[in-house]
């Protein structure tokens, strides 16, 4: 079930409420991203404690372990990881083909080698809907190919065009399944305007609950991306969530949210922040770096989350020198604060009419640089 409801718009900007099985999300909305069934470095309480409101959970990882029969007798995802709020699961193909050494694709489905113990393994658009039925997820993605951002306009076309095929496959197994959660459809074309809106005519056509936007934050230079927003903006339909995959920074947050975009998904602010690179209001810090070795003052002044409330940048800078754990929870818990906060300011200022006001002092801040 998926039931969207438009509050407010300011330009592309857009304000909603997404009910899902498992609840209610605010738009526009970050997403955790969980990998083997956890959002590394959170407990669900901590995500609970950073308002996280929806997650990502990860088929492809799933299925190859712990495998589809343990989650079978939990009745699903949300009993096994303990979050009893709304999940997101992608179909798996951006993985196998950027993951496993990839055997063949086929019009069939794609033949891969499984990472972990090398069997031979096959996903079909029939065979990622079971998977994610299992799985039960509040919102599943179609089974798609995730064309290269340097595909040529007949090599995307072609792509597009499989995608939408196996897009027909995926809407016509999810209901035979009688899966009761909601069904995306994902937008391909490359970085060619009339093929993205072929590809979207085409998912709008055989009709989805929620439209996400694939094939992006692959390697293209960041302008290619944001041209590709600008043209894709005017043309997203109003009534339902727009999601935007795999992305991003929160420049490309901010960015997207001013294009139309509802929801975000992002290894970013979990993987930076075991990398020691956090993010702040007004820039970025690599706690990393020596300077911060006696600096008493928290990461972000203006930050509540629990690290910056509790713990200085040089206490950070120590937690990462000697590789602690709780340097992994600490960095983690702020990165994804400060993205939620970010959505949460983004959410108000749509709300009050004044986006474009929030979005000039937010760039005006994060140039401001960190001392
Ligand atoms: C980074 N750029 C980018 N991502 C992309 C993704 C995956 C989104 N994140 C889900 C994911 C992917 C990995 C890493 C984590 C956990 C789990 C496995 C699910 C997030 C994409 N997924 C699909 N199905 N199609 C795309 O075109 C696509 C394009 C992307 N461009
Ligand atoms: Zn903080």
């Amino acid at each position: 079930m998926l039931n969207f409801t438009l509050h407010k718009k300011d330009g592309y900007a857009r304000r909603a409420t997404v009910e899902l099985n498992h609840g209610k999300i605010e738009t526009p909305v970050f997403m955790p991203v969980g990998t083997y069934g956890s959002v590394k470095a959170m407990t669900p309480q901590n995500l609970h404690d950073i308002n996280a409101q929806i997650i990502l959970g990860n088929t492809y990882h799933l299925w190859l372990r712990p495998g589809l029969e343990v989650i079978e007798q939990f009745g699903g995802l949300h009993d096994f990881i303990g979050w009893n709020k709304p999940i997101l699961t992608d179909s798996g193909g951006f993985q196998v083909f950027s993951l496993s050494d990839m055997r063949k694709l086929t019009e069939e489905g794609c033949t891969f080698k499984s990472p972990i113990n090398g069997d031979k393994l096959f996903l079909s658009p029939e065979i990622s809907m079971q998977i994610q039925t299992v799985l039960n997820s509040d919102i599943v993605m179609q089974l798609d190919e995730c064309t290269e951002g340097n595909a040529s306009h007949a090599e995307a076309q072609k792509s597009l065009q499989m995608s939408l095929r196996w897009a027909e496959r995926s809407k016509r197994a999810f209901e035979d399944l009688r899966n009761p959660n909601a069904l995306f459809g994902i937008i391909q074309g490359a970085m060619y305007e009339d093929l993205r809106e072929e590809s979207l005519r085409g998912l709008e056509d055989i009709g989805f609950k929620g439209i996400a936007i694939g094939g992006l934050s692959v390697g293209e230079p960041k302008p290619e991306m944001y041209r590709m927003l600008r043209a894709l903006a005017p043309m997203l339909p109003e009534n339902k969530p727009h999601y935007l995959m795999g992305v991003g920074t929160p420049e490309d947050l901010v960015y997207g949210v001013a294009h139309g975009v509802d929801m975000f998904d992002c290894v970013m602010p979990t993987r930076n922040a075991r990398n020691g690179w956090l993010f702040t209001r007004f820039g970025d810090i690599k706690i990393k770096n020596a300077k911060h070795r006696h600096d008493k003052r928290p990461l972000d002044e203006s930050c509540t989350c629990y690290a910056c409330t509790h713990f200085s940048r040089a206490y950070l800078y120590h937690l990462h020198k000697v590789g602690e754990i709780l340097g992994a929870q600490l960095n983690t818990i702020h990165n994804l604060h400060f993205y939620q906060v970010i959505m949460q300011e983004m959410r108000d200022a749509i709300d009050a009419g004044r986006f474009a006001d929030w979005q000039a002092q937010f760039h005006e801040n994060r140039a401001r640089g960190t001392d």
